[in-house]
């Protein structure tokens, strides 16, 4: 029994599964394409009402695109309908890859998901999560750094280093790399099965993840940064408000993060790495999409009947 015996909502259809129509969802995607979230919503409901006044009851995908296009271009939002047909056309026949680095606290993660909500990408994993995969299959006698956090990594460095060498980008540098080899699994793992997915995390440095990946015309990096200190160390006071991360942990070791973002952001700019500032979510994202975008906009065909 499908849900239509079951609500009085419209049902939307794919060739997999189906789902009672959310305003919630297409707005986000609206707002992927360069709507504000208000009008957004408003033309989200519009349709549906739009929908229900002609007494649709269940419409398929490609059928809910072109009307949602058309409505569009019928309101004058003709640039908006053509960047919004862009991403279903892309995400549909290509799976994308989106790298978000940035040092602990820059807010890789809070908009990686937001990103993730407006393209409907299905699958954000942090490197976080990674590095804790990677501490199972790799001893600490063999890479204690890996057990230490991205910022006290350089504590469990055992051998003499180079006069001149900065001993916490050193030891960050030995942290993340087995956590690359994690990254670049579940990169090979998406392309394979065809599966769009946003990695993000401090473990993200521009320079270390091969080239091999950082070239292909459907993976994209971004490094996040805050320059201003004071808003750095506020977003680990926030943090701490609603999760169990301590944020004195965070202030105790602050300066040796913002070196951390000093390298990342040095890293990105001789890479050629896009650095976003992250002070406001809203304009983050908003620049997020811009670059992202223009990145994928050469993977588009063209192809206008395609919805
Ligand atoms: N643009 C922003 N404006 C205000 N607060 C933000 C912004 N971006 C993130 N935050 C907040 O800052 C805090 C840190 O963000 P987040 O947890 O995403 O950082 P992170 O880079 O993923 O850190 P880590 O790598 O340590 O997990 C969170 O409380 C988040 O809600
Ligand atoms: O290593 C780090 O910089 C952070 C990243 O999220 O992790 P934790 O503080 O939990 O070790």
């Amino acid at each position: 029994m499908g849900f239509e015996y079951l609500t009085n909502q419209i049902i939307v259809k794919d060739k997999n599964y189906e789902m009672p129509f959310s305003k919630g969802i297409l707005a986000r995607s609206l707002t992927a394409a360069g709507l504000k979230p208000s009008i957004a919503y408003s033309i989200a409901r519009e349709i549906e009402e739009m929908l229900k006044e002609e007494g649709v009851k269940v419409i398929n995908k490609d059928e809910l695109r072109r009307r949602v296009y058309y409505y569009l271009i019928d309101k004058n939002y003709c640039h908006i309908a053509e960047k919004y047909l862009l991403w279903r056309r892309i995400l549909k026949k290509h799976p994308i890859i989106i790298l978000i680095g940035g040092a602990s606290g820059v807010g890789t993660s809070t908009i990686a998901f937001e990103i993730a909500s407006r393209l409907g990408i299905p699958s954000v994993i942090g490197t976080d999560s990674i590095r804790e995969v990677m501490r199972r299959s790799i001893s600490k006698d063999l890479v204690p750094m890996l057990y230490e956090s991205s910022y006290t990594a350089w504590k469990a460095i055992r051998t003499p280093l180079p006069e001149n060498c900065n001993i916490y980008i050193t030891g960050f540098e030995r942290h993340i790399e087995p956590v690359l080899i994690g990254v670049e699994g579940i990169i090979d793992r998406s392309l394979t099965e065809g599966l769009s997915v946003i990695i993000e995390g401090t473990h993200l440095v521009p320079g270390f993840i091969s080239e091999k990946y950082t070239t292909m015309p459907n993976i994209i990096f971004i490094v996040l940064t805050l320059s201003s200190e004071e808003f750095h160390k506020k977003r680990f006071s926030a943090r701490a408000r609603v999760s169990n991360r301590p944020m004195e942990r965070y202030l105790k070791h602050f300066k040796i993060i913002r070196m951390i973002n000093n390298y990342i952001v040095d890293q990105a700019k001789k890479n050629n790495i896009p650095v976003v500032e992250n002070v406001s979510i809203s304009q983050t994202v908003e620049k997020c999409l811009e670059i992202i975008t223009e990145k994928f906009i050469n993977l588009d065909d063209g192809n206008d009947d395609d919805f």
